[in-house]
């Protein structure tokens, strides 16, 4: 049992870092957080070949509802990723405008964030989430990435806090935090 966190950037080997880590287990959930396959051409093909690589006996969901499967028992859970389930919370709280934010968006976001991260603290499952390191480049030059890149920085840091195992990744190598 425990919690891996698994960090890095793009292209970093993150996912096949987090599949091997369970490679072992009989079962395993795969949840994907990222927009379905039908969301462009270029999007269907990486997630053609994402599932074309995991193995054949692990389960796949589609879902934002982390805390939900965090809160069950059952078999481990590969979360792939954080980046873009808080992608997909800010749009659907329409959090990237100033007026939306001020206006609600920000309490709404946070209390997502707020359950995820007290889901993340008290599951009992073997749990390995995947998230971006985001803050590393040039500062955004919209107010909505900068936002962005806050909020997922706050929110890595949160689920780090609360993790026994952070990895980080970069060029394909893996170091423990
Ligand atoms: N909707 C959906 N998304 C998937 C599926 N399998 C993988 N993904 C998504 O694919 C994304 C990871 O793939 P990439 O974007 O190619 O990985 P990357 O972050 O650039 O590179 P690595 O660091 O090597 O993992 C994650 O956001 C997953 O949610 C699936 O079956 N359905």
């Amino acid at each position: 049992m425990g919690r891996t966190l698994v960090l890095g950037g793009a292209r970093s080997g993150k996912s096949g870092t987090a599949e091997r880590l369970l490679a072992a287990e009989p079962a395993v959930t795969y949840v994907a957080t990222a927009y379905p396959a039908d969301h462009d051409d270029e999007w269907a093909e990486r997630v053609r070949l994402h599932r074309a690589g995991r193995p054949a006996h692990w389960t796949t969901r589609e879902t934002l509802d982390l805390v939900g499967l965090l809160a069950a028992e059952g078999e481990p859970l590969l979360v792939d990723c954080l980046t873009l389930w808080l992608t997909r919370v800010m749009d659907r709280h329409d959090a990237w405008d100033d007026a939306t934010w001020a206006a609600g968006a920000e309490t709404a976001v946070t209390a997502d964030v707020d359950a995820l991260v007290e889901a993340w603290r008290t599951t009992g499952r073997r749990v390995v989430a995947v998230s971006n390191e985001v803050g590393q480049g040039v500062v955004p030059d919209t107010a909505s990435g900068r936002r962005f890149r806050d909020q997922m920085g706050r929110l890595n840091a949160r689920v780090a806090a609360v993790t026994e195992d952070v990895l980080w990744c970069t060029a394909g190598r893996v170091g423990r935090l």
